[in-house]
């Protein structure tokens, strides 16, 4: 590749480190075996020591048109590894929200670009970064004295516009968005999952992939074709105190964006795929509304920016991954990827720490054992009925 041309698009912005700003990163895949038998060629050239991306114009009419270069908070290449990219970017985030942050990592991206992998990745050393946070909270947990956790999962996908439990697939309930003070938009009767080990939260997210809406199309064979929502509620009472902190970490797979000439969709396809472009783009007007400052930001044009909304602009620390393919053929719509998460850059969030909240879950439960054992001596004293006990006590796993 020619090194970039003076005139070149060149964005450019200082790393930036502070704690408000949403991290972006963009990660590039290899060329996949369909694209070096169709005979493709990689023009993406990544610099990560400088976060730089360079995308070489393969239709360049003129010296003028050929590179452009972008920079990031950071850019992983064909070569990086999920431990690398996990202990770099998101070990740091999710440290936070052991000290009660709330936290987002989402991947964008065109269809077939890594999201997935990224995300969950393989079983193995390529494992992604769902399974490597299970692994970091509970190392957290078995280190950490004096200190009491309940941690909870929940799992779920927007497809077509329609919010689905992941974990409770059966379930005739529906979902419906709320926006409750100190909590943020909230989603109504999701099966919320206890977990006591890293086992027990790859349970969950096992159970709620295999009920994960996918399909195949020509970009590729197993195509999520929902907007995918893993969501860990980690409650932290340190003894004594009557004062509990609460993190909150979203991990979210994005649904592919996706040209209908290339993914030759047809049918319910094309229907799927026109409604995850609208949820797309209306996540792109929110990164631009936001972006420009602008005074009307549109999270309620889609249940995914609703949902999203605490995570751009709001309380939370977020990073946003942006996947990409080097493939020539690829070349427009790894722009528009790499334009788009440029954009979020700019995006400035107010991250606080929620702590003080005494309607905790695990506070309730610290309440409902004291309660119980002041009971249970209460009948050994001979003060009371035992049915009483089953009477009054009473919980219950759906988060209303
Ligand atoms: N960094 C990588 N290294 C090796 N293989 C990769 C990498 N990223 C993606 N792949 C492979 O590329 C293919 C497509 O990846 P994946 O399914 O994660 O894409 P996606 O962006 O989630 O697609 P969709 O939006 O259609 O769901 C998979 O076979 C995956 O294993």
């Amino acid at each position: 590749m020619t090194s970039p041309s003076p005139e070149g698009e060149n964005y450019s912005l200082e790393r930036n480190n502070s704690n408000e700003a949403v991290q972006v990163i963009v990660r590039c895949r290899p060329l996949s075996e369909k694209e070096i038998e169709g005979k493709c060629t990689s023009v993406v050239k990544m610099y990560p020591s400088r976060g730089v991306i360079e995308v070489e114009n393969p239709r360049a009419r003129s010296d003028n048109e050929k590179n452009k270069m972008f920079t990031y908070d950071a850019v992983y290449d064909e070569n990086s590894t999920q431990q690398n990219l996990y202990d770099e970017t998101v070990r740091p985030l999710v440290a936070s929200v052991l000290e009660g942050y709330n936290g987002c990592v989402f991947a964008y991206g065109q269809t077939g670009t890594g999201k997935t992998y990224t995300m969950e990745g393989k079983i193995g050393e390529e494992i992604g970064i769902v399974p490597r946070a299970f692994d970091q909270i509970w190392a957290h947990i078995a280190r950490k004295t004096g200190v009491e956790f309940l941690v909870s999962v929940r799992y779920l996908e927007i497809y077509m516009e329609e919010i689905r439990d992941l974990l409770r697939m059966k379930s005739t309930k529906s979902h419906e968005l709320r926006e409750i003070s100190g909590q943020g938009v909230v989603v109504t009767n999701l099966h919320s999952q206890t977990c006591q080990s890293a086992r027990d939260m790859l349970k969950a997210m096992t159970i709620g992939n295999s009920n994960r809406t996918t399909g195949m199309t020509n970009m590729n064979e197993h195509s999520s074709r929902s907007h995918a929502i893993f969501q860990i509620v980690i409650e932290m009472a340190e003894e004594h105190s009557k004062t509990i902190k609460v993190g909150k970490l979203n991990l979210v797979d994005l649904a592919g964006s996706e040209r209908q000439s290339k993914t030759g969709a047809t049918g319910d396809r094309l229907k799927e795929a026109t409604k995850i472009n609208k949820a797309l783009s209306s996540l792109g007007n929110v990164i631009y509304a936001l972006a420009e400052n602008s005074p009307h930001i549109p999270y309620r044009d889609s249940k995914l920016t609703r949902l999203l909304q605490d995570s751009l602009g709001g309380n939370s620390k977020t990073i946003m991954i942006a996947n990409i393919g080097p493939a020539n053929m690829n070349y427009e719509e790894t722009i528009i990827t790499l334009r788009y998460a440029y954009r979020a850059k700019s995006i400035k969030n107010s991250p606080v720490k929620n702590e003080d909240i005494k309607e905790g879950k695990l506070l309730l439960l610290q309440q409902e054992i004291e309660r119980l054992k002041q009971l249970i001596m209460a009948k050994s004293n001979g003060e009371l009925n035992i049915n009483e006990i089953d009477e009054e006590s009473s919980e219950s796993e759906d988060v209303k």
